[in-house]
């Protein structure tokens, strides 16, 4: 189980943008958090992915209260943990190929020696051909950038994924691949999922039960 538990967060501690937030996503679970531009969606997410310290309230894996957050969260907490954003630009380090960025938690966990295998069955999990891994991102496309960042995402075999937003950039078909992606490591894993967006649509037919904000949030 992930679950928050009455999260106060933001930028500034005197006027937080999420206040008393509370969530669970049981194995294998699919839920949708929707709500409008600005109401602090984005924020949840990085909560969630151990990315951004609330100031108040508690992130629970699986029981164990997250207490250390980044880079500094332990290893076995921070890799159960993936997460797609919105941007894959601003997510990927425009230095790397892809075939070096699909490594990058690899690399990071000090798996370096499975690196080749497994990004080779990552890229073609999430359809790019072996001649797209060998580019930049400014040789790619929004889609296939995107792409290579679900495979990172999932080239660790996380328990939770968290998708902030992963599709609002694409394309309708791009879209439903990368849905179809996630649903498939899903099936395969009993993974958790955390899809956040703005298209009741998209989350309706995606996830199990999707929460509205303004309702959590009463
Ligand atoms: N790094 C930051 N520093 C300061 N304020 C921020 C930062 N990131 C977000 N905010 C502010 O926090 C509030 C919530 O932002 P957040 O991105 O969580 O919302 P959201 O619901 O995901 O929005 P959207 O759907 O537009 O992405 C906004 O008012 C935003 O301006």
């Amino acid at each position: 189980m992930l679950e928050l538990r009455s999260i106060t967060a933001g930028y500034d501690r005197r006027a937080p943008v999420v206040r008393d937030f509370s969530l669970a996503v049981g194995p294998g679970e699919a839920i949708g958090l929707l709500g409008p531009s600005g109401c602090g969606k984005s924020t949840v997410a990085r909560v969630a992915a151990l990315l951004h310290r609330p100031d108040a309230g508690a992130l629970l894996l699986d029981g164990e209260p997250v207490s250390r957050w980044r880079h500094r969260a332990p290893r076995a907490q921070r890799t159960a943990v993936g997460v797609v954003f919105q941007q894959p630009r601003l997510a990927a380090d425009p230095r790397l190929r892809l075939t070096d960025l699909i490594a990058e938690p690899l690399r990071a966990t000090g798996r370096r020696e499975e690196a080749p295998g497994r990004v080779a069955e990552l890229a073609e999990a999430v359809g790019l051909t072996p001649d797209l891994l060998t580019r930049r991102p400014h040789e790619v496309s929004d889609g296939q950038l995107q792409r290579a960042c679900l495979a990172r995402a999932l080239g660790l075999r996380p328990r939770w994924l968290i998708c902030d937003e992963m599709t609002a950039m694409l394309d309708a078909s791009t879209s439903a691949a990368l849905v179809a992606v996630v649903e498939d490591y899903r099936a395969a894993s009993g993974a958790g999922l955390l899809a956040v967006g703005h298209d009741r649509t998209l989350l309706g037919r995606w996830c199990d039960r999707t929460v509205n904000w303004e309702a959590a949030d009463a």
